[in-house]
This record gives structure tokens, C-alpha cells and sequence, in this order.
């Protein structure tokens, strides 16, 4: 699919402090419709620091975000209803939930009706409802979850809870999906899945800027690749261009940026026996919550 040259998000100079220490620094990124953008880097290099100043969690100490050429206000309810959704490192599904249930929470950004409606449940409410039920079930249909529509969340396969969480986000109607180590703690074959379904969301319009560790997922999936060190971005562009950078090898200790094993997370990430946030948590999911690092 061709990319398109419109700038869909648009970060100019994001820095963002925390005391003493600048976890990212004057970072500027554009991600256009149709593409797919890779932001990596070591651990504690800032990426998802910048995510949450992107998402309105934390409020940039410096710099701003733009959605569609607006700029967008530092809160988690607005960068949703512009239209960014976002998936978390560590899960947070709500736990006791229905897969169905979960998906429709992720709905409410785009539910007019209030309190008061919900109450009356006159026509207009339950025709409401009935259009949020058939939306959610096709969510679940497209990343393959429809027959646990039923289940509790709690109780999905990890790499299935990671699934949840996408199709949640995508039910706010996104133009731009933020990915934060979607893979991490899946299997190879996990790994391959989510790649399909990352392109398939791309092929429905939606712009993807994702976070990962595991390099052949994001060479495979990438237009664009920006590397971030220390909060700063070193460097942006294909492949080749990041692969090839002294720089990036410098920051990676001189590791191969393609690993060995697909799906295989490096040495101090998850694993899939150990996944970090394997469980879902009774913890709020999206926006309305936490302003805690996620490091
Ligand atoms: N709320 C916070 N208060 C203080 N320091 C923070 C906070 N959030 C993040 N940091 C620090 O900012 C730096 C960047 O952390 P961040 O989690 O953004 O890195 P990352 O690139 O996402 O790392 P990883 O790949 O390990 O997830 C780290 O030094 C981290 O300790």
C-alpha cells in the first residue's frame, strides 16, 4: 500500500523532563497516513516516555503534539476522541470482563449518549447499544477473537490478551494506532500473527507508530524506523539506513540489530514464560488513569 504525504501526527521539539533527567530531548517525528513507523532503542532510551507526551499521560516539558494539524491538548480523553489510540508495555485489560465487555469499553469515545439515556434506555439508547455490540463483534472477527466474546478476559492466552488490547484501541476509530512492544512475551508464531494483523490495520487506513524490541518484526513491518538514545532521536529512515548507522551499532553494544531467533525477545526483556503484565489486571485500561512510568 502506498503511503500517503499527509501528516497525520506531528511532534515538534518534545522534551520531557523529570527532574534532573531529560528522558527524551527535542524529539521531532511525523507520521504520515498509510505508514507504518518503528521508534526503538535501548532500554530506558525514552520511547515510552515519548508515547506518553504523544498520548496526553504525561504533559511535555517542552514542545508539542499535532493530530491532523491541530495541536492536540495534553489529555489522555481528548488524544482519543482526535483520534490516537494507544496499546500499553504491560496489559491492562480489565480483568473480570468479557472479551465482548473490554472491547466495548474501548467504544465509549465514540458513544454519544449519556448517563441519562442509559437509564430511560429508550430506542435511541438501544439502538445505540446494538450498533456498539455489532461494531465490537466485528473487531472481534477481524483480530480473530469472536468465538471468546464470552470469556473473561482474565482468562485469555497471553498472546490473545495482547490481541484484546488492540482491538479495544481500534474501537475509539483511530486514524493513528500506537503500539508499545505489541509482541513482547508472544511466541514466534504469535510474533508472525501480529504482524499479519498490524498490516491488516494498516490496510484499513490506520496509521501505526510502534515500539518494539524484536528488529526483524520491525524491519519486516516498517516504512520508517527512528532510533531514539538517551531521549534523543539519532537517527530516522529505512532499513538499511538504521541498520548501517555507526551510531545505532554504538548504542546497541555492537549487537546484531536482526536477532537470531524471530520472536525471541533480547537478553533482559520478557519471555514468553515470563512475560511481563502476563496477567490481566483489574487495573483502569486507557486513559482515564495512571500517569506512572511504565519502565
Ligand atoms: N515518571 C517518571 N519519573 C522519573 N523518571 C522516569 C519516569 N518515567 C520514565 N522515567 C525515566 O525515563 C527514562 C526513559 O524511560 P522509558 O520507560 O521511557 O524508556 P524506554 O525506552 O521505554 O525503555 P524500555 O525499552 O526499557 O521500555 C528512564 O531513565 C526512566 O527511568
Amino acid at each position: 500500500m502506498s503511503t500517503g504525504s499527509t501528516p497525520l501526527l506531528d511532534a515538534r521539539g518534545v522534551t520531557m523532563r523529570f527532574g534532573g533527567l531529560t528522558a527524551v530531548n527535542n524529539v521531532d517525528l511525523t507520521v504520515r497516513e498509510g505508514e507504518i513507523i518503528g521508534l526503538i532503542g535501548p532500554n530506558g532510551a525514552g520511547k515510552t516516555t515519548f508515547f506518553n507526551c504523544l498520548t496526553g499521560l504525561y504533559v511535555p516539558t517542552e514542545g508539542t503534539v499535532s493530530y491532523r494539524d491541530r495541536v492536540l491538548p495534553p489529555k489522555p480523553h481528548l488524544v482519543t476522541q482526535a483520534g490516537i489510540a494507544r496499546t500499553f508495555q504491560n496489559i491492562r485489560l480489565f480483568a473480570n470482563m468479557t472479551v465482548l465487555e473490554n472491547v466495548l469499553v474501548g467504544r465509549h469515545t465514540r458513544t454519544k449518549e449519556g448517563l441519562l439515556a442509559a437509564l430511560i434506555r429508550g430506542p435511541g439508547y438501544r439502538r445505540s447499544e446494538a450498533d456498539n455490540r455489532e461494531r465490537a463483534m466485528a473487531l472481534l472477527e477481524f483480530t480473530g477473537l469472536a468465538d471468546k466474546a464470552d470469556h473473561l478476559a482474565r482468562n485469555l492466552p497471553y498472546g490473545e490478551q495482547r490481541k484484546l488490547e488492540i482491538a479495544r484501541a481500534l474501537a475509539s476509530e483511530p486514524g493513528l494506532l500506537l503500539l508499545d512492544e505489541p509482541t513482547a512475551g508472544m511466541n514466534p508464531q504469535e510474533t508472525r500473527a501480529a504482524e499479519e494483523l498490524v498490516f491488516a490495520i494498516r490496510d484499513r487506513g490506520i496509521a501505526i507508530l510502534v515500539i518494539e524490541h524484536d528488529m526483524r518484526f520491525i524491519f519486516n513491518l516498517c516504512d520508517r524506523t527512528a532510533v531514539l538514545v538517551q531521549g534523543q532521536k539519532i537517527v530516522e529512515g529505512d532499513r538499511e539506513t538504521v541498520q548501517n548507522d555507526e551510531r545505532v551499532i554504538t548504542a546497541y553494544l555492537g549487537e546484531p540489530l536482526e536477532q537470531p531467533t524471530a520472536g525471541q525477545p533480547p537478553a533482559g526483556q520478557p519471555t514468553a514464560e515470563q512475560p511481563a503484565g502476563a496477567q490481566a489486571t483489574d487495573a483502569q485500561p486507557t486513559d482515564a488513569q495512571s500517569t506512572e512510568p511504565s519502565a
